[in-house]
């Protein structure tokens, strides 16, 4: 892969079609996600439509930026963790067990917004990451996700 690959490019397609983060969803936000030293990073651009407050984007939307952001970051440190390429298999497919986020102040929704993640723990199964969201260079928002890999009998 390049540096410049998103995480998602590489889920396989039968994981490619969450609202948040599926290449595979024509009506999803499809983020892109990539690595920046040790912090991972995804810009996007809301639409008019995602409003909240006239002029601010809605929270649920700031939630599922935060939410698919750190269960790619998630799957990204894995692999990094075990010096595989993210495209060889068995892939880790991780979910979201917990998301809080903090809302801080209003983000705009004329403005892209950037989100960085960190990788605070990786235990077992778990891994823990930590985000903030940024409008403008202003933090306008904070989480936190614990993403787990998903069992084989998801949903069972
Ligand atoms: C970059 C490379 C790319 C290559 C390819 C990658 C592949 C693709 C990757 C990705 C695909 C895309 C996927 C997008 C997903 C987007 C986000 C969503 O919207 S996901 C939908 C919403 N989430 C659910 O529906 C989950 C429902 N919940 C469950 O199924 C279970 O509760 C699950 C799997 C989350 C955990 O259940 P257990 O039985 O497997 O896990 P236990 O053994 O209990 O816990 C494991 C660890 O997690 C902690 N944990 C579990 N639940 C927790 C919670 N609620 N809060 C805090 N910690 C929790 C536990 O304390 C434990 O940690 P301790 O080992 O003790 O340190």
């Amino acid at each position: 892969m390049t540096a410049m690959d998103a995480f998602q490019d590489h889920y396989p397609d039968n994981v490619a079609h969450c609202y948040g983060c599926g290449r595979l969803n024509p009506h999803g936000h499809q983020i892109k996600t990539i690595w920046d030293g040790d912090e991972t990073v995804t810009v996007y651009q809301p639409e008019p439509f995602h409003t909240s407050v006239p002029g601010f984007a809605y929270g649920g939307l700031i939630a599922s930026l935060i939410d698919c952001h750190s269960t790619g970051t998630a799957a990204a440190a894995m692999y990094r963790q075990e010096g595989r390429d993210m495209d060889s298999l068995p892939a880790f497919r991780f979910v979201t067990a917990s998301l809080h986020v903090d809302f801080l102040k209003p983000t705009p929704i004329d403005a892209p917004v950037e989100i960085r993640g960190r990788v605070q723990e990786i235990k077992g199964r778990k891994v823990v990451v930590r985000t903030e969201v940024r409008s403008g260079g202003v933090l306008t928002a904070r989480g936190e996700v614990v993403a787990v890999q998903m069992p084989e009998n998801f949903g069972a």
